[in-house]
């Protein structure tokens, strides 16, 4: 018997891709793949170099390369997939649906043929949609496909609660529901700053505006940047839910997760309370909600299905 380091592959060598795969490096997960399209020049293999040598000064072991063809990730451990356009100031996440439902679908049979094992997060957007259309064009069972929104959306919350407070964000645990849009639910009945319910020491109004800011803060970047979107809390959000995978860690963090009757919903992929470990999503966590935290729920919901009705994989 011999162990082996397991390989990761990163789809799009764009912003949150190479951000993505540097975090992989410096955490030394495994070694690391990155694949984009053909270019006259060669950016990626050019970006996956940079990355390599940056090993000696930061003491990682991690094989970085960089591709564009497809047959490197044979047999892939783990696929992040970051392929496909940003949004631009002005935009929603739902706009890019038609142009990123064909990058996700090549990238997705891609996955399929070469990596057929592998375990898969979605970051692309809008993303509980190409969550969806990664699940049913690759057929790989629910656990194994698995999209990012939770971590960064909650990220945002507890940074902007830990701001306001003047705490340390090592301190605050905020807990964000639902489709990553602007309707998403950042639940602050189940948020917490040192194990103090946060409406025991923040003003409603202070609350309140913390929850829209969070709703937003895609879009906040998005303007501030003029050009693309957010990468290095994505990146650190993808990285945070492939170590749970990769180390087997069983923790407890928001995934984007195909729902067969929790929370009362089925056939959509949505963000959920999880388990993430070696089996991927391993359990879904179902938490009592107020009536008006489910009719949120709901709205946030009916917004993800219009999108998945605008889908050419179909959503039925
Ligand atoms: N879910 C989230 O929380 C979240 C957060 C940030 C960004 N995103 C989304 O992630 C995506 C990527 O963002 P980014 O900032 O890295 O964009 P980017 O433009 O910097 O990079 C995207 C890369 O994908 C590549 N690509 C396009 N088609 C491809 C294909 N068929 N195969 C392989 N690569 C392909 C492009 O060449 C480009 O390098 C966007 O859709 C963005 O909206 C989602
Ligand atoms: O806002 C975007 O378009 C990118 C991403 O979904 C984010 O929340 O930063």
């Amino acid at each position: 018997m011999s162990f082996k380091r397991r390989k990761i592959a990163v789809i799009g060598a764009g912003f949150t891709g190479t951000t993505a795969a540097l975090m992989l490096a410096q955490k030394d997960l495994g070694d690391i793949v990155i694949v984009d399209i053909p270019s006259q020049t060669n950016p990626t293999k050019g970006k996956a170099l940079d990355m390599l040598e940056a090993g000696p000064v930061q003491r990682f072991n991690a094989k970085i390369s960089g591709t564009s063809s497809y047959e490197d990730i044979q047999d892939a451990d783990l696929v992040l997939i970051t392929a496909g356009l940003p949004r631009k100031p002005g935009m929603s996440r739902d706009d890019l649906v038609a142009t990123n439902e064909k990058i996700m679908t090549d990238v997705s049979e891609n996955i399929k043929k070469y990596a057929p094992n592998s375990y898969i997060i979605v970051l692309s957007n809008p993303v509980d949609a190409m969550t969806y259309v990664c699940y049913k064009t690759t057929g790989f069972p629910k656990n194994r496909v698995i999209g990012q929104s939770g971590v960064l959306d909650t990220a945002r919350f507890n940074t902007f609660v830990a701001q306001e407070l003047n705490v340390s964000v090592e301190d605050v645990t905020g807990f964000v529901l639902g489709g990553h849009g602007d309707d998403m639910v950042p639940l602050v009945r189940y948020s917490y700053a040192g194990g103090i319910p946060l409406e025991k020491i923040l003003p409603q109004e202070r609350i309140d505006a913390i929850v829209e800011r969070t709703r937003k803060g895609g879009g906040e970047i998005v303007n501030l940047l003029g050009q693309g979107s957010a990468y290095y809390a994505p990146a650190a959000a993808m990285v945070q839910m492939a170590e749970a995978i990769l180390m087997d860690k069983k923790r407890i963090l928001p995934s984007i997760a195909y729902l067969e009757g929790e929370y009362g919903y089925n056939n959509v992929y949505l963000g959920v309370p999880t388990v993430l470990g070696g089996k991927g999503i391993e359990s879904v966590i179902e938490i009592s909600l107020t009536g008006e935290e489910k009719s949120n729920l709901d709205k946030s919901v009916q917004s993800v299905k219009k999108v998945l009705e605008m889908l050419k994989v179909g959503s039925g």
